[in-house]
């Protein structure tokens, strides 16, 4: 095969990943290296993470890469056209303000987002596509709608939940997914979450109050994501539920972001945008 670039082609983007020994920036770093339309540029970590200085290939287990794991952000995405980004809320703003500096995609799938981080993300946006979902998955998102148009046809009568599960690691409650569901119930019914949301119950809580949205968090062992949406009524209940058993869909949708965002110009976008939902 000949060594020479293909000039008919167009160049492939580059992709910086961040967090890349993490449970998503290992999966991200594979589909990265194994798709043919992206090249893998840079793997990022936090510094004094035993990876850094070694090829991202090799300390994975497997074959060299060519690319180091480095914790000089600044430099990394400098000479990148996206970065894609599951790391901390505190870590995804630092990366924000590079890739904007660098007009560079910025996929984020971070969750536990507050406000001062998605004013910051906001500003960003300003200056280059930030695409940003607490959950990239298709079948979530295709859940997101249903959940909206269940909502929107039952009326207070109607109890409204959402109950998260996830393996023992994860930091943030309730889920990125679960906020995106239940954001989208309370749009079906015509309000906000801010307005309806319940806090965590514990002790003599009272009766439910109608047209209230709770949320309910399980943590434990390898559980990769699990999500329903219960509807409750008297004498009947709709449950919709969505089950994830192989974090490469959420690592799918990013790539899919990814290059969805390369002619995109600077703004917030969200997996409904990059899917066409
Ligand atoms: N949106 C989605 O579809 C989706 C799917 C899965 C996970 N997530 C979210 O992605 C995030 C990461 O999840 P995970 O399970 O991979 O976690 P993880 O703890 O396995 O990985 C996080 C990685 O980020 C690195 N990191 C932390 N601070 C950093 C910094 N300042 N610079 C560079 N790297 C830094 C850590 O060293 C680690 O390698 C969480 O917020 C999780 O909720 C989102
Ligand atoms: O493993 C995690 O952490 C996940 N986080 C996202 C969330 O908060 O909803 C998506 C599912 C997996």
């Amino acid at each position: 095969m000949s060594d020479l670039q293909n000039t008919d082609q167009p160049p492939r983007p580059g992709v910086v990943v961040t967090g890349a020994s993490g449970r998503m920036g290992q999966m991200l770093v594979r589909l990265v290296l194994d798709h043919p339309d992206l090249r893998l540029v840079g793997a990022l970590d936090q510094p004094g993470q035993p990876w850094i200085g070694q090829d991202i290939g090799t300390a994975m287990g497997g074959a060299p890469a060519g690319v180091i794991v480095s914790d000089d952000a600044v430099t990394a995405i400098a000479q990148a056209q996206a970065v894609i980004d599951f790391t901390t809320p505190d870590a995804t703003v630092g990366f924000a303000e590079l890739t904007a500096q660098a007009r560079a995609v910025h996929v984020i799938g971070t969750t536990g987002l507050g406000p001062d981080h998605l004013a910051a993300l906001e500003a960003a946006a300003r200056h280059a596509p930030i695409i940003r979902a607490g959950n990239m998955s298709l079948g979530v998102n295709l859940l997101v709608g249903l959940t909206r148009k269940v909502a929107a046809a039952l009326g207070e009568g109607w109890d409204i939940e959402v109950v998260e599960s996830h393996h023992r690691h994860k930091v943030d409650a309730p889920s990125g997914t679960a906020l995106m569901l239940g954001e989208a119930a309370a749009e079906g019914r015509g309000t906000t979450l801010d307005d309806v949301r319940t806090p965590a119950r514990e002790g003599i809580t009272g009766a439910r109050p109608p047209g209230t949205i709770g949320f309910a968090a399980i943590r434990g062992g390898d559980v990769v994501g699990e999500h329903d949406v219960i509807f409750a009524a008297e004498g009947e209940r709709i449950v919709l539920r969505h089950l994830a058993t192989d974090r490469a869909i959420f690592a799918r949708g990013a790539i899919r972001a990814a290059l969805w965002g390369q002619d995109k110009g600077p703004g917030s976008y969200d997996m409904h945008d990059v899917l066409g939902l």
